[in-house]
């Protein structure tokens, strides 16, 4: 009989984004405010008897297999091995949209250090565990930490959060947008004034701003159309540098009531913030 794991892969929303700087290496220095959904995608971990190390059950359309962030997870952490790992396929059911802002490749890899952490038995530490994330992305050791946080730096130095637990209407415009290109952009907004972080974020995040939407709105007017149809209702941001946008309301019903009404050509999906990630929750269940 053949074992499979199957764990939540979940989206992150940044609730806020601010730049309040740029190093001199280029990067910029954020503070933003993460939180997870209850939707995503599932990764699942089937041992497969007489092989050793990971491999994918089939290829993600427009990611090699070389940059594919499951792979390159599962190699770091074989890395930190000593012998031969029992042999993993891994599958996705991938249902976040790439390059969206969700965080799904950041939310696989995380996924993957967890999950083969277990079924190779190896008893990494979270805090080593989030070290080797980060090394593959700055997105990565928030998912690894599995607490909603407020992010400074590149967005690995995590202090936990509690924000409320609202539902969100997530739209996905019809375009791709790089992250590189939002930040090398001469309009980007990048001096926002550091704001005061206190442990335990409860306030309202939509006081605050993403500093990459001007931009974003500007370049793609598909996000435009879509955050101006979506403001009617309230307050509507941009997660990350996009393309998605949300929208924050107090029940599921409130949220889907406008998701029937959404323009046709954008897609999109209703999940709820949470502030435990759904995949330690899984994990927690596990044990
Ligand atoms: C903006 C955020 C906010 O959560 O999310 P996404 O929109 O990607 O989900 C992240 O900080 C994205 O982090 P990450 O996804 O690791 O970015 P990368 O692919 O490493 O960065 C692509 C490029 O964006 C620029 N970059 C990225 C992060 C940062 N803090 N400053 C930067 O200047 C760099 O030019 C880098 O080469
Ligand atoms: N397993 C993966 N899932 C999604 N994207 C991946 C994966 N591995 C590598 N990538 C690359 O990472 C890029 C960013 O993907 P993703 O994390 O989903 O978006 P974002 O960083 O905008 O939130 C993708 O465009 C893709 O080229």
């Amino acid at each position: 009989m053949t074992d499979t794991l199957t764990l939540p892969s979940p989206a992150k929303l940044n609730l806020f984004l601010h730049i309040t700087a740029r190093r001199a290496d280029g990067y910029h220095e954020l503070q933003t405010l993460f939180q997870f959904l209850d939707y995503g995608d599932d990764l699942h971990f089937t041992s497969v008897p007489g092989e050793h190390g990971a491999r994918l059950a089939h290829s993600l359309p427009g990611v090699s297999d070389a940059d594919n962030l499951i792979l390159k997870a599962a190699e770091l952490l074989a890395d930190k091995a000593s012998g031969p790992l029992p042999g993993v396929v891994i599958d996705i059911d991938k249902r976040l949209p790439m390059g969206g802002g969700l965080g799904g490749g950041s939310s696989n890899a995380a996924t993957t250090l967890l999950g083969l952490n277990r079924l190779w038995r190896l008893n990494l530490n979270i805090d080593t565990l989030a070290d080797i994330g980060l090394a593959l992305g700055a997105d990565v050791p928030v998912f690894v930490r599995g607490h909603a946080a407020f992010a400074e730096g590149v967005g690995e130095q995590l202090t936990p959060a509690t924000p409320p637990e609202d539902w969100y209407l997530v739209l996905k415009p019809a375009c791709e947008i790089s992250t590189r290109e939002i930040f090398c952009h001469e309009g980007l907004t990048r001096d926002t004034p550091k704001i005061k972080i206190r442990p335990a974020f409860e306030g309202d995040a939509s006081r605050y701003r993403n500093d990459c939407e001007d931009v974003v709105r500007k370049l793609y007017p598909e996000v435009n159309q879509s955050l101006e149809w979506l403001s009617q209702f309230g307050p509507a941001r941009l997660t990350g540098t996009g393309a998605c946008i949300f929208g924050r309301f107090p029940t599921e019903s409130a949220a889907r009531i406008i998701w029937e009404s959404k323009p046709s050509g954008i897609t999109g999906f209703v999940a709820k913030g949470v502030n435990q990630s759904p995949l330690h929750q899984k994990l927690t269940e596990l044990k």
